[in-house]
């Protein structure tokens, strides 16, 4: 530990900026204390404002949005390795939830999908809120959710009052490209029922109609973060850091 703190540069010993992080400290790591000193440097190298955090008891959210094969699991892959974050993909919650033995909605959820129809929400949110509590943690990344009016609403009726959300993480990638990575995803063997063209073609409609007014509507809030999706994935993913360093996580 002091090894790591002796080597920071001689500009931050003095204190100069002060960074609350009274909501971080619940949620620190082993070496948190080296992770947010590297936090204000970046900060500070990049003329970045320090967010002042304020304690909240409720867990955080970030809706993390955007086309199918945008790189949203991607993604949030890198963030759960980089930051203090919990990953649940919606997608991967009901696809848990249609292979459950006994389960009343596995036929349900396995039309939805292969047609790319967005399931009713009292199924979504349901299994959004038991992974969120089950997990005993704080800070979520909720992967491909909401998508559409009716999860908007579900998730306000069920949810809202319950989480702090943070903002919407968007990955804006054009429509072709999206197309490419999950025919090459489907490829590659990921033994979803959707990643064919034939269902593609439906959750492009799907998402064109139903999921681009909702992310219109958070930016309309003032709530959205967008990144370009369309540079590799470590390119992508600086520009994710920066975004979430600057929001103060
Ligand atoms: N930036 C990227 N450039 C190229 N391929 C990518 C990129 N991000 C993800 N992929 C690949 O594209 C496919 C879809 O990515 P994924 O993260 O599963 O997307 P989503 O969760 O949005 O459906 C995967 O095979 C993944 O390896
Ligand atoms: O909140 C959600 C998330 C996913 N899905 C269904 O699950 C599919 C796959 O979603 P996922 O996020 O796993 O993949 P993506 O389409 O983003 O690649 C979608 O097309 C929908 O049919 C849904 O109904 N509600």
């Amino acid at each position: 530990m002091w090894r790591a703190f002796a080597r920071l540069p001689r500009a931050l010993e003095g204190g100069t900026e002060v960074v609350q992080q009274i909501t971080l400290t619940q949620h620190l790591p082993p070496h948190s204390n080296v992770r947010n000193f590297c936090s204000t440097y970046y900060r500070k190298k990049h003329n970045l404002q320090p967010i002042i955090m304020t304690s909240s008891s409720k867990p955080k959210v970030v809706f993390v949005l955007g086309g199918p094969g945008a790189g949203k699991g991607t993604q949030c892959s890198k963030i759960v390795d980089r930051f203090l974050f919990t990953h649940l993909s919606a997608g991967d919650l009901l696809r848990e939830e249609r292979s459950r033995e006994g389960s009343e909605f596995g036929t349900l959820i396995e039309d939805y999908i292969r047609n790319g129809k967005i399931v009713p929400v009292d199924v979504t949110c349901s299994l959004l809120e038991n992974a969120m509590k089950n997990s005993g943690k704080s800070l979520f990344l909720i992967d491909g959710f909401p998508r559409n009016q009716d999860n908007l609403d579900g998730w306000n009726r069920q949810m809202s009052e319950k989480v702090d959300m943070q903002f919407v993480l968007f990955f804006d990638c054009d429509e072709e490209v999206c197309v490419k990575r999950c025919l090459n995803r489907g490829q590659g063997g990921s033994g979803r029922s959707d990643d064919n063209l034939e269902s593609l073609k439906k959750r492009i409609q799907t998402y064109n109609n139903d999921s681009l007014p909702i992310i219109k509507h958070f930016e309309g809030a003032g709530q959205v973060k967008k990144i370009d999706a369309s540079p590799d994935a470590d390119k992508v993913f600086s520009e994710v850091e920066r975004t979430f360093l600057s929001s103060g996580f």
